[in-house]
């Protein structure tokens, strides 16, 4: 069985993030595994307690079959990184059983950024989806990424789990317009998220008054 997992602030889970969950668990027939980050060194500290963030995925996710919450970012002291996470993960599952990193186009782009990202290829696949306003095969054509990712592109899930880890596969569904800072955005000027968001996240928002 693959498994996949999905970082991220989660501040707040959108259905943009559900979106790219679902389809990646039925492309890939895999174990998703929603991964709230605790403390991202890459960005500022998410707005909603990490608490929060796992109150709301584990609405978002409730009923789901595919789809659970990996709380081990939170739970950790220190830095959230990929690296860290993945090493602990292949612990667990051992070196031959398939793992893949679920990334928005956008997160791609930034990952010559990342602690030690060139070893991340060792410890696992990327699976990319991409985003409104990013241009995945630009970005990937060239530079350090370029380099990086030339040769890795696989065509389907099958070849992504026939091999512990080391490639790209991309995971194709309708472009998903929400991002969480529109979501903080709408809330803080008192416009609905209604079609944002699932309707339980969006009453956690209102009764827990994250956001304003
Ligand atoms: N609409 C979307 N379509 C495709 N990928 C997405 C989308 N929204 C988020 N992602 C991806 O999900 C992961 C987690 O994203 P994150 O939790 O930071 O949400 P975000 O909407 O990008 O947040 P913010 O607006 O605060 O930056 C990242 O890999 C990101 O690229
Ligand atoms: O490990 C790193 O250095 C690193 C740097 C940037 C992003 N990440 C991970 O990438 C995932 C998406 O993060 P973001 O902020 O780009 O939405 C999330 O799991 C982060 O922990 C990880």
């Amino acid at each position: 069985m693959l498994t996949a997992l999905y970082g991220g602030a989660f501040d707040p889970v959108h259905n943009g993030h559900l979106a790219v969950a679902r389809a990646a668990a039925a492309a890939l027939e895999a174990d998703v595994r929603l991964l709230p980050t605790g403390d991202p060194r890459h960005r500022a500290p998410a707005h909603a307690s990490g608490p929060h963030r796992v109150a709301m995925l584990r609405l978002a996710v409730a009923g789901s079959q595919e789809l659970t919450v990996d709380t081990r970012e939170i739970d950790r002291a220190g830095a959230s990184y990929s690296f860290d996470t993945l090493r602990e993960l292949r612990g667990e599952l051992g070196d031959e059983a398939p793992l893949a990193l679920i990334v928005g186009a956008d997160a791609l782009l930034g990952l010559p950024r990342w602690h030690r990202w060139r070893e991340l290829f060792g410890l696992a696949h990327f699976v990319v989806a991409e985003r409104p306003g990013v241009d995945l095969d630009a970005a990937c054509a060239g530079g350090e990424l370029g380099d990086a990712v030339r040769g890795r592109w696989l065509g389907s899930a099958a070849a992504l789990r026939a091999a512990p880890g080391g490639g790209l596969l991309r995971l194709w569904l309708p472009l998903q317009p929400e991002s969480s800072s529109a979501v903080r955005a709408a809330v803080a000027a008192g416009a609905s998220i209604a079609t944002a968001v699932p309707p339980a996240v969006a009453a956690y928002i209102a009764q827990h008054g994250l956001y304003r």
